[in-house]
């Protein structure tokens, strides 16, 4: 079991190293320009910094964060060489990123939840919103796989109503991963789709249910009473559903990103994050920026098209990957 453990880790490590290779290079080489010449961290060098973070889509509060972290060291310890700033730097964001992500999960989990009064089992509900083309139906399709290898049971649910490609696109996954789908129309309600799924999936006694949602956000009003429609229709079928709220951001559109995230956390309560797309993008740093300024936890990270390219958030790795 831990050899094939062992294994799989290096595997992947080995996608996460690639996959943020580009944002490496373009923040090491900038980084590099910005200590150019200097041997101690001056206020020069600070301020380079501080373009090198924002430049890398680190966001300006926590690259503000960052910075005056960074002067209270150089304040404290008077002199501080350029040579340590790749590793203080590592200790600053690895330690942002421990405040909102606690844990330290390496594997794909859903927690056992207690038995219906029926003596069923209670479904693992997770909505999954997010706007059109971020990576959300594959983000759904790979975790539905994820669960499945598991020998756990998953049922999905095409409440993405809004565009009949959505359905087919979700219906695709399902195929692909062997899951079984409910959907209707393209137009029906999809609280009335959410609804039949989570029915469905207690009388087939599934472990985890994965809810499509449209993401409109033209009209915030719009989106906010649509998701808290569908919310309210499930918790008649499953208590205290949906019991996760993933938004997924695609990692490489960087500040459109962070946009995203305020309006789709005004809108409902968003619970965890999905980033995509890292790999091929030099924008990786959002990572860091989005977990550390909307407080919700990075759960899983895109880091390519494939069915396995899909890894949970670990900001050891992350870190340890990121600075190798
Ligand atoms: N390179 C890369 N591509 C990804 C990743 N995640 C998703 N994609 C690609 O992004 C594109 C859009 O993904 P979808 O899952 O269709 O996006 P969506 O948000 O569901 O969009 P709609 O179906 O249009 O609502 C597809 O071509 C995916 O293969 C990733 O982590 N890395």
């Amino acid at each position: 079991m831990s050899f094939f453990k062992n294994i799989f880790s290096k595997e992947k490590k080995e996608t996460l190293d690639k996959g943020l290779e580009k944002s490496k290079e373009s923040f090491f080489g900038k980084l590099s320009k910005a200590v150019a010449g200097k041997s101690k961290v001056d206020d020069d060098v600070l301020d380079n910094l501080e373009e090198v973070l924002v430049a890398s889509d680190v966001g300006v509060n926590t690259t503000l964060k960052i910075i005056t972290r960074i002067e209270e060291r150089v304040a404290q310890d008077k002199y501080v060489g350029t040579d340590e700033l790749n590793t203080i730097l590592r200790e600053e964001i690895a330690g942002l990123l421990s405040e909102t992500n606690k844990g330290n999960e390496t594997e794909f989990t859903i927690p056992t939840l207690p038995k219906t009064s029926e003596g069923k089992k209670t479904p693992y509900v997770l909505m999954v919103v997010g706007v059109n083309g971020v990576g959300k139906t594959t983000t759904i399709g790979k975790l539905a796989s994820q669960f499945k290898k598991q020998g756990l049971k998953v049922v999905l649910g095409a409440a993405d109503t809004f565009r009949a490609a959505a359905i087919d696109q979700l219906q695709v996954w399902a195929d692909r991963t062997g899951v079984p789908i409910i959907r209707q129309e393209m137009g029906s309600d999809p609280a009335s789709v959410a609804f039949d799924t989570l029915t469905s999936a207690v009388k087939q006694d599934a472990d985890v249910v994965i809810i499509d949602t449209a993401g409109r956000l033209h009209n915030k009003v719009n989106l906010m009473n649509e998701l808290t429609k569908i919310k309210r229709v499930m918790q008649k079928v499953v208590d205290n559903s949906p019991h996760d709220v993933l938004l997924v951001l695609d990692g490489s559109t960087g500040q459109n990103a962070f946009e995203q995230a305020k309006q789709f956390t005004l809108a409902t309560e968003v619970t965890s994050l999905a980033v995509t797309k890292l790999d091929g993008t030099a924008k990786g740093g959002v990572v860091i920026g989005i977990s550390d300024q909307f407080k919700i936890p990075v759960k899983y990270i895109g880091v390519g098209e494939g069915i396995d390219d899909l890894q949970v958030f670990n900001k050891v790795e992350f870190v340890d990957s990121f600075f190798k």
